[in-house]
């Protein structure tokens, strides 16, 4: 289970790492994991390391003399140290024979014209923006040399806590971060400026990691260990019943991709319930149309109703009305698109799941969408308080909020921004909950199998790959999912 971090998150970490004596052992933990991090990706050359005044810079410190003992020429320039461990590192590094000096706009220059790769171990998760304009400076003249960089914990100028950018950050090809990912190392645009991340958990004590973190990104085994295992004897009566419930005129398609995906999921019996007229296009779908479903739903038998409901997509203006009837049901309730509607604040129950896209979760919110991507665990904890149940705040990566606590989904495809996509998870989540699964572990377990079915059609399709396709690969995707945990078994 790896934890993902705010910035108190991480001094709180610290500060117990400090009470038990083992902070300078993480941090020597930390700066080797970087000089691993140069020597795998950038095994040649000079190596320039740039450190600043706090621990971060004491990072660099450690790297410099770890890459120093493996034989790499290094360069260190430093800020002034302020931190007592930055200090004690940088009296290590020179007492091995390494030198340091001070760090200015002119050496920079110089250095950079003669450096192989960067160390970037100037600002972490103690960054308070905006970066202070001699900084800035250092910082645009490294991004205009445009040799390869690795950051340590972050790229200096990024807010760990967000997903947005402020000013111009250092631009990553690597970062290797420490105890878990921060959220601006998970979430565009402040992600893209990081390159591929690699997480060093360090070897603190789990629990004491997963305490002072804001989320967690359970790892596929994890993962694959929640999948529903049926019976040699089932029947599609026991597979789990989905009712979708969606379309109106000129949306036919929504309700249709999300029956698709229910049975990919594998729902025995999936039924499309709407008030326009629905293409009989996939006939193991049975389609129902009725002139006014809110008539039709009022008076329905308790021993009739589905395992599990899909609500809302493409269904217009009377989803809310629906979504009146059908919660008080207290059944696997997935509600997307239409039946996102702040109206139906605090109606959520223990089984279901909204679905928002973030422009969804601005209108649920009342805010403006710009409010929700540049937090994402922020709006999603607040979508869960003021609707109840478990949101998952759709995107690259998904935000799941459930009463217990927030988590991060891993995988998917940039392929995957096309229409219909959010139907087909809608439809994915709906035959977990019809399968059994409770709504936080059906979250999980959807939007983990919906991105894996993504990367399968991906790897097929590109760019061009479409919802349908995502549909096809679930079956493939699952059992990749159950090869992960035999894998770990
Ligand atoms: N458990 C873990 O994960 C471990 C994490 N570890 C590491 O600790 C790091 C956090 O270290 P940290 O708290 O010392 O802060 P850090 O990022 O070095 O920044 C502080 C410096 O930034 C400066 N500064 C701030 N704002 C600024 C601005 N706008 N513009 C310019 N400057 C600005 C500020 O200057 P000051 O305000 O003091 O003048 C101060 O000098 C973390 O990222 C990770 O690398 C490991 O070592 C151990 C285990
Ligand atoms: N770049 C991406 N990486 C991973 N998943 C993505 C990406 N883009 C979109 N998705 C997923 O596709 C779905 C899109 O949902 P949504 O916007 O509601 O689509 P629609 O309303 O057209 O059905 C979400 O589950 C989202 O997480």
């Amino acid at each position: 289970m790896e934890a993902v971090f705010l910035p108190e998150g991480v001094r709180a970490l610290d500060q117990q790492l400090e009470r038990a004596g083992l902070l300078e052992l993480a941090m020597e933990e930390a700066g080797r994991a970087g000089a691993d991090g140069v020597q795998s990706h950038f095994p040649m050359g000079r190596v320039l390391l740039l450190c600043g005044s706090g621990a971060n810079g004491g990072d660099g410190l450690v790297a410099a003399r770890h890459l120093y003992a493996l034989g790499r020429e290094v360069v260190v320039l430093a800020q002034p140290s302020k931190h007592p461990l930055t200090r004690s590192n940088r009296r290590r590094l020179r007492a091995i024979g390494g030198t340091v000096s001070p760090l200015t706009l002119p050496a920079l220059g110089r250095e950079l014209a003669r450096a192989d790769v960067v160390v970037d171990g100037l600002l972490g998760t103690g960054f308070v923006p905006p970066l202070r304009p001699a900084l800035a400076e250092l910082v645009t003249a490294l991004n205009a040399a445009g040799r390869p960089v690795v950051a340590l914990d972050l790229p200096s100028g990024l807010n760990a806590a967000l997903a947005e950018v402020e000013g111009e950050p250092v631009r990553a090809q690597v970062t290797v971060t420490f105890s878990g990912p921060k959220p601006a190392l998970l979430y565009g645009p402040a992600a893209h400026w990081a390159g591929k991340v690699e997480v060093a958990p360090l070897r603190v004590p789990q629990e004491w990691r997963l305490t002072h973190a804001a989320a967690t990104r359970p790892v596929a085994a994890e993962v694959a260990a929640l999948l529903p295992v049926r019976p040699a004897d089932a029947h599609k009566g026991t597979a789990g019943r989905v009712w979708v419930v969606g379309g109106s005129e000129g949306m036919v398609g929504a309700p249709l991709l999300s029956g698709l995906a229910a049975l990919r999921t594998g729902a025995g019996l999936v039924t499309l319930y709407s008030e326009a007229e629905l293409p009989q296009k996939i006939p193991e779908l049975m389609i129902q149309t009725r002139p006014d479903l809110a008539a039709t739903f009022a008076d329905w038998p308790q021993k009739q109703r589905p395992d599990a409901l899909c609500l809302g997509m493409g269904l217009g203006p009377r989803a809310p009305k629906l979504a009146r009837l059908l919660l008080p049901w207290n059944i696997g309730t997935v509600l997307d698109a239409d039946a996102l509607q702040p109206e139906l604040a605090g109606l959520g129950h223990a089984e279901c799941i909204w679905t928002p896209h973030p422009a969804e979760a601005a209108r649920l919110l009342g805010v403006g969408t710009p409010d929700i991507t540049r937090d994402p665990l922020a709006a999603a904890q607040a979508l869960q308080r003021k609707f109840g149940g478990v949101v998952v705040l759709k995107g690259g990566p998904s935000t799941i909020a459930t009463p217990e606590g927030l988590l991060v989904s891993r995988g998917g495809h940039a392929g995957m921004a096309t229409a219909g996509m959010g139907d087909t998870l809608s439809g994915i989540l709906a035959a977990l909950l019809a399968g059994g699964l409770p709504a936080p572990q059906a979250a999980l377990v959807g939007v983990t199998l919906h991105a894996r079915a993504g990367e399968w059609a991906g790897r097929q399709h590109g760019y061009g790959l479409i919802a349908s396709d995502v549909s096809a690969e679930l079956g493939r995707a699952w059992q990749s999912l159950r090869d992960d945990l035999s894998l770990k078994e």
